[in-house]
């Protein structure tokens, strides 16, 4: 019996996505690695197992992280702006080389209150996404602040990290390539991969999301190979319990928030 949600078609990859840009990509193969191919072909027919990565996205309060993430699950844009109090979490499933994956989206709020509450939902992140507003140097300032607030209780080996400038729509030309120039110089030094996006026109997105499960997927079954002593055929993934630690609404809300 099948116990996973239908997959949309735009959620099965069986190609690697390309990077946005070669200067800041991390990794310039054109296709997945050939042991992840492999296991992926040999894995029990019939046996899922399920994969999961934990994705948190940090940045300045209104750089568009929720919209980002509403643009990608919901295919929505809202021009009202709507703080996240504390975090809200989206799952988005695929299936990449015929494998089921899931990727746990970890929308937290920008705003200095709630700094605590969201901060404490960072740890075991396997992909960390630092957005930023293309059009606002100050929140592109910021970034190696919450780079390092969001690395503090995590393996900073074992991240992934990709840097997205956001509200590409809002930039001329001009203006946009000049901030490219620093965000690509920014992202080869911090170890990132560069983005950039419109939530608003829909620009990117999915092409970055996708490129999202697809390396973050990619890491998972490398680091379990490498578990199991290379060898070919995975087997169920142990989900860790905070993994799949669902907040409850009322711990929305902790002394310093209040
Ligand atoms: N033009 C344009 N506006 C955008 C885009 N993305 C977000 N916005 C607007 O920017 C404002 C903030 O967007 P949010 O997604 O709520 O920002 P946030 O980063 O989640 O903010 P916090 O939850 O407070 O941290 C909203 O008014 C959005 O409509 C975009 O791609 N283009
Ligand atoms: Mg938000």
């Amino acid at each position: 019996m099948n116990l996973l949600p239908p997959i949309q078609n735009d959620r099965i990859i069986s190609r690697l996505p390309q990077c946005f840009r070669r200067e800041a990509a991390l990794h310039r193969r054109e296709n997945f690695n050939d042991k992840v191919k492999t296991a992926c072909q040999e894995q029990p027919s019939g046996r899922l197992a399920y994969k999961i990565s934990k994705v948190i996205v940090v940045g300045d309060l209104a750089v568009g992280k929720t919209c980002l993430i509403n643009r990608f699950c919901k295919d929505v844009f809202d021009r009202n702006y709507n703080a996240t109090l504390g975090v809200d979490f989206e799952i988005e499933n695929f299936q990449v080389l015929g494998v089921p994956f899931t990727l746990q989206l970890w929308d937290t709020s920008g705003q200095e209150r709630y700094k605590c509450i969201a901060s404490s939902y960072y740890r075991g992140a396997q992909v960390v996404i630092v957005a930023f507003d293309v059009n606002d140097i100050g929140s592109f300032s910021h970034v190696r602040q919450w780079l390092e607030e969001s690395l503090e209780d995590n393996d900073v080996a074992a991240i992934q990290l990709f840097l997205v400038g956001t509200k590409k729509d809002l930039s001329s030309p001009a203006q946009y390539s000049q901030m490219e120039r620093d965000a690509l110089k920014l992202a080869r030094e911090i170890g990132a991969e560069y983005w950039a996006v419109s939530s608003l026109t829909g620009e990117n997105v999915n092409e970055f999301f996708s490129r999202v499960a697809s390396l973050g997927f990619e890491n998972s079954i490398l680091a379990e190979l490498e578990e199991k002593g290379s060898a070919t055929q995975m087997g169920e993934v142990p989900i860790s319990s905070h993994l799949l630690y669902i907040p409850s609404k009322k711990e929305k809300k902790c002394s310093c928030c209040q």
